[in-house]
């Protein structure tokens, strides 16, 4: 059994407003989305776009609601600008999630990256060149060192579009970059840049030790093999649904609930799919996925 005592179990507020696509979900609002966070159950939240910049009034809102932040991504540019400018970034990103009571803070590679870009997902996406990838590992082994300083944990995201996205290159990132840079698995990406079970099984079992973050997301396989056909961007793809909430598409969690709890996992899982609020409700997809976790795992 996983333990109760060691993971806590929480969801993206990217269910309810996008942050990449303001137009899903602007009539809900930060309270709504919290509330109902909440109401099907969950303890953690990631940092939307709604959420009072203010960490005090954040952690009020929170704190009504037994909700607190775990997380919130951040975007790196180590291949493509200065190292000063994200380490700046950095900084006041680390020092709210401090205040917020986060001990994780979850980073993208965002240089190069075509997430955002109207390009084609699966075949435009960036390739470091030996240069960049120097560039990346120096940078995330200084994020690392700011990071201990507030007895935090920094942490690589890999990620569709990006230049850190396949197994392979996840193996690179790892290689290259000291013991006190962790990953954030996200079952979803996995799944969707490989296309199949096996590199998500394999990346959970490779570096069980050193995931401190887990983001459980679930692809549509319909809207996988669409995309791919038909050439969309990776923001098209979410509007058409390639994510769903666990347990409602075609990845398997088995395998990364086993190895969590072989290797005794202590920290956050976070739901976090990405689709339309218009059609996939958010409440009723967050009970759904809480349904799911509590039925797989006892927690
Ligand atoms: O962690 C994430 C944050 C989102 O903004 C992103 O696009 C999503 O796919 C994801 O995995
Ligand atoms: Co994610």
């Amino acid at each position: 059994m996983l333990s109760k005592a060691k993971i806590k179990l929480g969801i993206a507020p990217i269910a309810w407003t996008n942050d990449d696509l303001p137009e899903l979900g602007s009539e809900n609002t930060f309270e709504q989305c919290i509330s109902e966070m909440a109401l099907a159950g969950f303890k953690g939240s990631e940092v939307g776009n709604k959420y009072p910049k203010d960490p005090k009034e954040l952690k009020k809102a929170l704190d009504l609601r037994g909700v607190q932040i775990c997380n919130a991504w951040f975007s790196c540019f180590f291949t493509t600008k200065p190292e000063e400018e994200t380490i700046e970034a950095f900084m006041k990103h680390r020092d709210f999630l401090y205040e917020v009571g986060a001990k994780v803070i979850g980073c993208s590679e965002q240089g190069k990256s075509i997430q955002g870009l109207d390009k084609p997902i699966c075949d435009e996406k960036p390739v470091f060149t030996d240069e960049e990838w120097e560039k990346l590992a120096k940078g995330m082994n200084k994020l690392a060192v700011l990071a201990a300083e507030k007895g935090m944990k920094v942490s690589l995201h890999h990620h569709m579009g990006t230049g850190v996205q396949t197994l392979a290159e996840v193996d690179r990132f790892m290689e290259m970059t000291n013991d006190e840079v962790y990953l954030l698995f996200d079952t979803g990406h996995m799944y969707f840049s490989e296309g199949n079970q096996d590199a998500v099984d394999a990346i959970i079992e490779k570096y069980a030790d050193k995931i401190v973050h887990v983001h459980l997301k679930d692809v549509r396989e319909d809207v996988l093999k669409t995309l791919k056909e038909e050439k969309w961007s990776f923001l098209k793809g979410v509007k058409e649904g390639i994510f769903t909430v666990p347990g409602d598409g075609i990845v398997s969690f088995d395998h990364t609930f086993r190895v969590l709890e072989n290797i005794n996992y202590e920290g956050w899982m976070v739901v976090e799919a990405e689709q339309d609020p218009a059609k996939a409700n958010p409440l009723e997809y967050a009970m759904k996925a809480r349904k799911f976790i509590a039925e797989k795992t006892g927690l």
